[in-house]
């Protein structure tokens, strides 16, 4: 592989989020969240599994940061827990919630690591829940208040802020699917919330202009690149349609100012009356000056005479698949960045989320030799610096993620780290991937 190198300025990170590696849930006057709630009920996650303790990062944050600096990252996308900040979510906030996330970003900084905050990934605080939860419009406003009160503390620190992590994953997971928290399955419900998110989000943008902070601020959505199974017009038409389910239905309000209309009809024709007051796409439009993108696959779509589209990965035995059954496509990454770069305007892009979950193996003396990891990195590597020389102005790739962590519905069984977390003690083992990326940010590239 001829030498590939990223632009000068380009920034090396890895992800992480609070309910997933934090662990002490109701430590330092924390409030439950939604997560907590979802994973303490019997039967939602794989074994049982809860993040009570996770990779108890509360604790090993110091440790990790170490880790962090070893590898070389050079920033750190962590999520704060709003319950952790307002246990009741809303109202009088805790100081030692506060105390925490000031330690971690102080501890980054000195380390000459540059933090990234998510401001909401997933873990609501269940007091809210108790009122509607994101499907009560009023959550957007508290949602205000509390990112406006980490603008306040850390915003002359912190130069890059997420206000939302993947609104379609926690509509439609949460809301429709019922897989992840709160478990509801209702597609009215999971429209609102959709929409409730972004609103959130544009009003935190809002807040965050006023403030006139030396920082930027973006959103972080999921997205997949769709294919057609075949070149007949049925499979075209269906493909057309998930990429609006999925994709344009996060592209559209956002940079477009409205919903996507074969996308509203196909809702309307399921029975989910869906309108929202025009004055709130002004706001969920807000300017924002990056567009953090979490890509992990793709997917080929063909006709459904009920649903409209079926996804068929599951039936392609011709690609590798990670220990998700995802597809491993790296071109998808390509085609999404040039997508995104003529639909976005030409915004600023980062990578906030890629990476894959491997059935990792311990050898003899206690080494990861995680190489499909490691493959599908620089795979992945590639794809974005394909897309750079493209004109794309892709800035950063943030890796998902750090250290193996709790992942959601899965509990601990599936691993995405490119630290190992033995969960018998929590001891931290850098993989064969880890010391790959180490390489690959001195290098800055392949
Ligand atoms: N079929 N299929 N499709 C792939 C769809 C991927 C949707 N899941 C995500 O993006 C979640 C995101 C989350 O932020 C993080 O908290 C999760 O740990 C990772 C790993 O799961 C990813």
């Amino acid at each position: 592989m001829p030498g590939i190198v990223f632009p000068k300025d380009f920034i090396w990170g890895c992800a992480t989020a609070s309910y997933q590696i934090e662990g002490a849930f109701d430590e330092d006057g924390k409030g439950e969240s939604i997560w907590d709630r979802f994973s303490h009920t019997p039967g939602k996650i794989l074994n049982g599994d809860n993040g009570d303790v996770a990779c108890d990062h509360y604790h090993r944050y110091k440790e990790d940061i170490a880790l962090m600096k070893e590898i070389g990252i050079q920033s750190y996308r962590y999520s704060i827990s709003w319950p952790r900040i307002f246990p009741e979510g809303k109202g009088q906030y805790n100081e030692k919630g506060l105390d925490f996330y000031k330690r971690l970003t102080y501890e980054l900084l000195k380390n000459g690591i540059k933090p990234s905050v998510t401001l909401y990934h997933w873990d609501l605080p269940q007091k809210l829940q108790d009122i509607g939860g994101w499907a009560n419009r009023d959550v957007t406003d508290y949602f205000v208040e509390y990112a406006g009160l980490l603008f306040e503390k850390l915003g002359d620190v912190v130069p890059y802020w997420i206000t939302q992590n993947e609104p379609w994953i926690v509509a439609f997971l949460g809301h429709m699917m019922g897989v992840h928290a709160p478990g509801i399955k209702d597609l009215k419900t999971a429209l609102e919330v959709f929409h409730n998110i972004l609103l959130s989000h544009g009003k935190a943008v809002g807040a965050y202009r006023q403030l006139n902070l030396p920082g930027k601020i973006g959103i972080a959505p999921n997205f997949s690149t769709k294919y057609p199974a075949s070149d007949k017009k049925e499979d075209i038409e269906a493909c057309e349609l998930a990429d609006g389910v999925l994709n344009k239905w996060f592209i559209y309000p956002v940079f477009k100012g409205t919903y996507p209309e074969d996308v509203v009809k196909f809702y309307r024709d399921r029975g989910a009356h869906f309108d929202f007051p025009p004055e709130d796409m002004k706001i969920i439009g807000a300017d924002i000056d990056f567009l953090a993108i979490n890509y992990y696959t793709s997917e080929f779509v063909k006709h459904h005479p009920v649903n409209g589209f079926v996804e068929i990965n599951n039936e392609l035995s011709q690609f590798e698949k990670t220990e998700m059954g995802w597809i491993i496509y790296p071109k998808g990454l390509y085609d999404l960045l040039l997508r995104l770069d003529n639909d976005c305007n030409k915004i600023d892009i980062i990578i906030s989320e890629n990476g894959a979950a491997f059935d990792d193996k311990i050898d003899e003396n206690g080494n990861i030799n995680d190489v499909k990891r490691m493959n599908y990195i620089k795979e992945h590597l590639i794809q974005a610096h394909k897309a750079i020389e493209e004109g794309v102005n892709l800035k950063g790739y943030y890796l998902w993620s750090l250290m193996d962590n709790f992942e959601w519905s899965f509990g601990y069984s599936k691993k995405f780290g490119i630290i190992h977390v033995n969960r018998e003690n929590l001891k931290r083992t850098i993989k064969n991937s880890g010391y790959l990326y180490r390489d690959i940010i001195k290098n800055n590239g392949l």
